[in-house]
């Protein structure tokens, strides 16, 4: 569990980024941070793995705050993904995956063999691991970053707005890969996106933050969507243009489900109303 306890940071020239902020983030679960640009979202992430000090408040993570933590060891503790991959260009993708491995003492055969079982859980081929970062695509690189935030088996993962750069349909992509490897892996992650739409589809809390990160509301996907806590939160899911609305269409077969635009999003099958016949003829 990571509790943030009334933490505030105020950058040296005078911004306050965070201002009295407490949240307690459940352990094997995905938190998203979401909001719009400049609204703190970064600082909140890097608070955790103290590559931002507070000014004042504790972040802390299973009951000991962070500030009693070595802050290198803690940063080689917690994994984390920035858009961009971050990853270092004069290193093949193998050895940038192995990085921390090294740092952490493993000899390089050793921290090697480990960084191709990476690859592999980030479904990439392992003959890409020779390759520099330039040589691979954006969606490639994103999965690099993941393995390399993975590599020393932390507990906690920080993704800050990790598929921000790639297109549309590599993004949906690497959001589902990341959904099977939080089934696999079980790790608590936090998760920062500007997108409620990604962070409706990843989360299992999502925190809604407006300026100097005051939260506007917290709960899960459903709760948000069913009750908006304000205008705010209406307008910022969408559903005041009615683009989350969904209405029931009659086909031959039964009764489906259509989005705002008419796009079917599943087949109506509840106590009220009989399951689609597979045969094709009119529901019972
Ligand atoms: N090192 C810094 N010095 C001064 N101000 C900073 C610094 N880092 C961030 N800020 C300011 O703090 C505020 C919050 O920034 P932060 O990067 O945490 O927001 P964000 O929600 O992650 O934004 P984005 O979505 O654009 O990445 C912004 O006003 C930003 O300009």
């Amino acid at each position: 569990m990571i509790e943030f306890a009334s933490v505030s940071k105020r950058y040296l020239d005078g911004t306050v980024a965070v201002e009295d902020f407490s949240l307690v983030i459940p352990s094997r679960r995905t938190t998203v941070f979401v909001g719009s640009s400049g609204s703190g979202k970064t600082t909140l992430l890097r608070m955790i793995n103290r590559m931002v000090e507070p000014t004042s408040g504790t972040v802390s993570i299973d009951g000991e705050s962070v500030l009693g933590r070595d802050p290198v060891r803690l940063r080689r503790s917690i994994g984390y993904v920035m858009q961009n991959s971050g990853l270092m260009p004069h290193f093949t993708v193998i050895d940038n995956v192995a990085t921390v491995l090294r740092l952490d003492g493993a000899r390089r055969t050793e921290a090697h063999a480990r960084a191709r079982e990476l690859l592999d859980t980030v479904g990439l081929d392992r003959d890409l691991g020779d390759r520099f970062p330039s040589q691979l695509s954006g969606g490639q690189q994103q999965r690099v970053g993941v393995a390399r935030g993975l590599a020393a088996d932390p507990n906690i993962l920080l993704m800050d707005e990790p598929f921000g750069a790639v297109d549309p349909i590599v993004r949906a992509d690497l959001q589902q890969e990341l959904i099977r490897l939080q089934r696999e892996l079980d790790k608590t992650v936090v998760f920062v996106t500007h997108d409620i739409d990604e962070a409706f589809l990843l989360g299992d809390q999502v925190v809604i933050l407006d300026r100097a990160a005051r939260i506007v509301q917290v709960g899960s996907p459903s709760q948000i969507m069913e009750d908006p806590a304000d205008a705010f939160v209406e307008a910022f899911i969408g559903a005041e243009r009615g683009r989350r609305a969904l209405s029931l269409k009659q086909t031959p077969r039964g009764t489906v489900v259509v989005d705002s635009e008419g796009r079917t999003q599943g087949i109506l099958h509840d106590a009220g109303v009989p399951a689609l016949p597979r045969d094709g003829g009119r529901p019972m």
